[in-house]
């Protein structure tokens, strides 16, 4: 029977329940769903300081759940599900948040803290729709909710703790009890949903289902936007990332370069801006105007077509909608500087990544021609300039997504460190009218922002050249750290970090900007490929970052995993780190 009509659309989709808790298989199989069982392999370790409020932990561990088995059915079980389900459950009682217990002693502590009082139990639920696209990327888009039940056990003794504990039923269950065997003797009273404290808030998921998910709902502008970012670093990181399916599926390892250089080479002869100027060229008018061979430029042509990056009609060409909104150098979010340094350094540099990982050393020298090493130099003036281009287009990218990851209203002042050519601190403004921010940077990488004339220019907004790592830096009441970290050592991070203390009284924050790794350190991938051509800094996870700042007296006040590339943390300084090594240790 169909309980819900909700559950019949979903019917002829592949719904798949990341999930090994037969708790959950149970109540959606009852309602009618039919899916598949795909456990996520997620580890349920974030840390539990990183959030505001338990719901928060929850929500966020089954977005983790939910998205690890989305990316990795594609790969791994070779098709790509509709929708997949993710569920974590917890019990909170004063203030803590309590899982499965680990053994029988843990499972005491949780169920003496839980006697004769009253607890929450909460489910964050998350729903992740993946949409194929016709050159089989895949784009996520996430619906995460949670429930909350009340719960209030009776008194119980010691003999009857332990009898229930041996009774085994505490073990794989959050809290250290199941409320619909023997558990529910241990219950006064339930105020909610009890399927919610089952493990699954079957009513709440429906609802949503019907609001959020229907077939006709449109997908909001920022899903779209995310998917597109995602399905270019799809195509940039899709050569690598897929390496051990290539081993089983022999069609695959030549693709991939090809898909890469295709794209570096109609980017780089500027191909989108010509499209974009002049649409309905054919090949033969593309190719005199880009002073190429007509025969390769209608072959790059047509593979940019089934690459879903330009459109033909009738053999005359125009670009799709993700070349208009990326990859025209003059795009509000032109990735153009971005792909001109993968395809002319990190390219190159790849190509030696054997030799680099046997030496551990860089392979600039073995990688570039004398001529080129001067290009791509970070001393000479070209290749700064190269540089600031790609940096510039990753800030754009993700720089509205940071700046509006926090409320930030109560900070007047911020001072985003290493902030290049300032892309990511006219976001900040825009997105926080009474906030003014001030970029420091080197003075070889201030003097170039002459070429980086802001489209919409804001006098809150300035420019402060100095080296973080010396010189004395800006007041502000809100540091920004993005994409700085990772390229230093811990020692250097130090000296940074306390630098940053000083500068700063308690109460002032800190934004920190990076790819945070799974606690696992099994992904995501594109942080650990990163790490391969990074000399001396070093990818972290969330603990790890906050660890690094604790020890300069920062807390972590709020956290971020967002789908645009870069996440995001921030610190509150608790107080200076002589007053605070007490509290801290
Ligand atoms: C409080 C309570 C929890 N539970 C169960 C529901 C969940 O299965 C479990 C909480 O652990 P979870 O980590 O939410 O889920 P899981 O490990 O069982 O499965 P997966 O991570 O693969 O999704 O506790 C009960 O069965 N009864 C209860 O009364």
């Amino acid at each position: 029977m169909v309980l819900n009509p909700v559950i019949s659309k979903l019917a002829g989709k592949l719904v798949v329940l990341a999930s090994a808790s037969p708790r959950r298989l149970e109540i959606l199989r009852s309602a009618g769903l039919r899916f598949e069982v795909v456990p996520s392999w997620f580890k349920e370790t974030l840390d539990k300081g990183l959030f505001k409020a338990p719901h928060e932990y929850a929500v966020e561990t089954a977005k983790q759940k939910a998205l690890e088995v989305a990316r990795r059915m594609p790969f791994k079980h070779l098709k790509t599900p509709d929708i997949v389900i993710g569920a974590d459950t917890i019990v909170s009682v004063d203030g803590m948040i309590l899982e499965k217990p680990v053994d029988k002693h843990d499972a005491y502590r949780m169920l003496s803290s839980l006697s004769g009082k009253e607890h929450s139990v909460f489910t964050g639920v998350a729903i992740v729709l993946c949409h194929e696209k016709e050159n089989e990327e895949v784009d996520y888009q996430l619906v995460d909710f949670y429930e909350e039940t009340k719960v209030k056990f009776a008194d119980l003794s010691e003999d009857m703790l332990w009898e229930y504990i041996n009774s085994g039923e505490p073990m794989d269950k959050a809290g250290g009890y199941g409320i619909q065997a023997l558990g529910g003797m241990l219950v006064e009273y339930v105020h909610g949903d009890f399927l919610n404290v089952v493990g699954f808030p079957l009513n709440h998921f429906c609802k949503q289902l019907h609001t959020q998910i229907t077939p006709t709902a449109s997908p909001a502008h920022k899903v779209c936007f995310y998917n597109s970012i995602t399905k270019i670093c799809r195509l940039l990181t899709l050569f690598i990332e897929n390496l051990p399916i290539a081993n089983f599926v022999s069609a695959l390892p030549s693709t991939f370069p090809k898909t890469l250089q295709a794209l570096f080479t109609a980017s780089k002869l500027c191909l989108f801006d010509l499209l974009h100027s002049r649409p309905g060229l054919d090949a033969a008018q593309v190719a005199q105007e880009i002073k190429a061979s007509e025969k390769g430029t209608e072959c790059l042509l047509e593979a940019c077509v089934s690459l879903g990056l330009l459109k033909s009609i009738e053999k005359v060409y125009e670009n799709a909608d993700l070349a208009t909104d990326f990859l025209r150098s003059d795009a509000p979010f032109s990735l153009h500087g971005y792909l001109q340094h993968c395809n002319e350094t990190m390219w190159p540099l790849f190509s030696h990544l054997e030799s680099a990982v046997q030496e551990g050393t860089s392979q600039r020298e073995k990688a570039f021609s004398k001529h080129m090493l001067q290009k791509t130099s970070s001393s000479s003036r070209e290749g700064k300039l190269r540089f600031m281009k790609a940096m510039h287009s990753i800030a754009k990218i993700t720089g509205k997504t940071i700046a509006t990851a926090f409320d930030l209203s109560t900070y007047k002042s911020a001072c985003d460190l290493g902030g290049c050519t300032g892309a990511l601190a006219y976001e900040f403004a825009e997105a926080h009218p009474g906030l003014s921010v001030t970029v420091f940077d080197l003075p070889a990488v201030v003097e170039l922002n002459e070429f980086f004339h802001p489209q919409h220019p804001d006098n809150r907004v300035s420019f402060v050249a100095g080296d973080f790592l010396k010189d004395e830096l800006p007041k502000a009441d809100l540091y920004i750290l993005a994409r700085i970290l990772h390229d230093l050592p811990d020692e250097k991070v130090h000296i940074l970090l306390s630098k940053i203390a000083d500068a700063c009284t308690a109460g002032c924050g800190l934004l920190l900007s990076e790819i945070f790794l799974d606690e696992d350190r099994r992904g995501p991938s594109r942080g650990l490929l990163q790490a391969l051509s990074m000399s001396e800094g070093k990818q972290r996870s969330a603990t790890e970052y906050s660890l690094l700042l604790k020890s300069h007296g920062f807390i972590t006040a709020h956290i971020r995993h967002t789908d645009n590339l870069l996440d995001a943390m921030l610190f509150t300084l608790l107080q200076c780190f002589s007053d605070s090594a007490e509290i801290l240790d």
